[in-house]
């Protein structure tokens, strides 16, 4: 496989680079620069030195058209622009920014606030989320991969929607993330006296997830409610922690819940539903691809707290993006990903 980076130099590239590394299908990786070209990538980040002391080279349509698959790891915008030329060759994209995933383009406009992605181009782009697509994935030529919150919250939500187990009205997800989430360009937001020392909650109402997540429980489990999500910062550098507040279904017990996310994710081997805990938290999936899912159903209330576990760089974006090509090309699923978490 001979394979390009577009965002090389940014968290989601590196990452994509450190999974592909130890990817057996992988050949050869080019890596892409809007901004230094020519530079040697090993001078930048030092820690690839002796692994990846080649330059980094211009965005050139004609030599992107001659590789088996281009990651673009970019601000949103960009892919949107470059890649619809591209669409009916060869090579295959996955595109982990947001250009291709909203499926209305005014909800892109409204909540991005940039120009969306052509028309024909988003109607062809499938959405990324490897469990619950994987035909389709086999298939695309596009994929949209989820964004990092998006993929925490609807794996662990998706199979009690789906079978009815809670409520889609009133539904409430608290999601936490760290740092590495904003990208590697300071700003106010992430800057260090910002965040060392505080949590905060940011875009109240207004994160362009909702739109994302919303249109993922109508496609894959008929649920049409609007959901309240709100999203805050902690000071750790990667991890999302998502908790979700449902008012369950008469009658249904913990087990039920329990049982229910245990049969879907049965055959999926980067989902694992965790029953009995005393805590549950971030570092249990520390730079691997496993989504971790924990439920508890509050009896006085009659309301499941439902929680997942991800590390944002990885199954929220390079880890889930390898995966869906995996799932594209017929490799093994696993293959370059079954990394143990770094849990201290
Ligand atoms: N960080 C995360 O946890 C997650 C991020 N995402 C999404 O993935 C995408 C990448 O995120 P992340 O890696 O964190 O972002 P970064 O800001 O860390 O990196 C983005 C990279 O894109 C490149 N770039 C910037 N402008 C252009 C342009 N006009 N054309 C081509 N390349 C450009 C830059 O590299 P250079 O200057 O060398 O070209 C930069 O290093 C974003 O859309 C983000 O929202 C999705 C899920 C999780
Ligand atoms: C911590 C943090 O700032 N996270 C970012 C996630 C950005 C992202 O992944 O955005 P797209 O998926 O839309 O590309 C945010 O909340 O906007």
């Amino acid at each position: 496989m001979k394979i390009g980076i577009i965002g090389a130099t940014g968290y989601g590239g590196l990452e994509l680079i450190r999974l592909l590394h130890n990817h057996q299908e992988v050949e050869k990786i080019k890596l892409f620069t809007s901004s230094d070209e020519g530079a040697i990538f090993s001078q930048k980040y030092s820690h690839l030195k002796k692994l990846y002391d080649q330059p980094l080279e211009k965005i050139d349509i004609d030599t992107l058209a001659e590789l088996d698959v281009v990651f673009t790891s970019t601000p949103s915008g960009v892919s949107s622009k470059l890649l619809p030329p591209l669409l009916n060759g060869k090579t295959k994209f996955i595109d982990l920014s947001g250009d291709f995933r909203l499926k209305n383009l005014e909800d892109y406009e409204k909540w991005y606030k940039k120009e969306p992605a052509p028309s024909d181009a988003v109607e062809q782009s499938i959405y990324g989320l490897s469990e619950w697509n994987k035909e389709a994935i086999k298939e695309a030529n596009l994929i949209a991969n989820p964004g990092c919150y998006p993929t925490a919250v609807l794996l662990s939500l998706l199979p009690l929607l789906k079978e009815d187990l809670i409520h889609s009205d009133g539904l409430v997800i608290d999601a936490k993330s760290g740092i590495s989430g904003a990208g590697n360009k300071p700003s106010m937001m992430t800057h260090f006296s910002e965040t060392n020392e505080n949590t905060a909650i940011y875009k109240i109402h207004e994160h362009q997830h909702i739109p994302e997540i919303e249109q993922a429980m109508k496609m894959f489990a008929n649920s049409n409610s609007p959901i309240t999500f709100t999203t805050t910062l902690v000071p750790m550098t990667r991890g999302i922690l998502a908790t979700s507040y449902a008012q369950i279904t008469s009658e249904i017990t913990e087990e039920q819940l329990y049982n229910c996310l245990v049969k879907q994710y049965q055959s999926n081997p980067f989902v694992r539903i965790i029953k009995e805990t005393a805590k549950f938290g971030t570092n249990q999936v520390y730079g691997s691809n496993f989504c971790d899912i924990h439920v508890k159903v509050d009896a006085r209330t009659g309301k499941a707290t439902i929680v997942s576990v991800i590390d944002n760089l990885v199954k929220g974006a390079a880890g889930q993006a390898i995966q869906n090509m995996n799932i594209q090309f017929g490799f093994d699923e696993t293959a370059g990903l079954m990394q143990v978490p770094l849990y201290i």
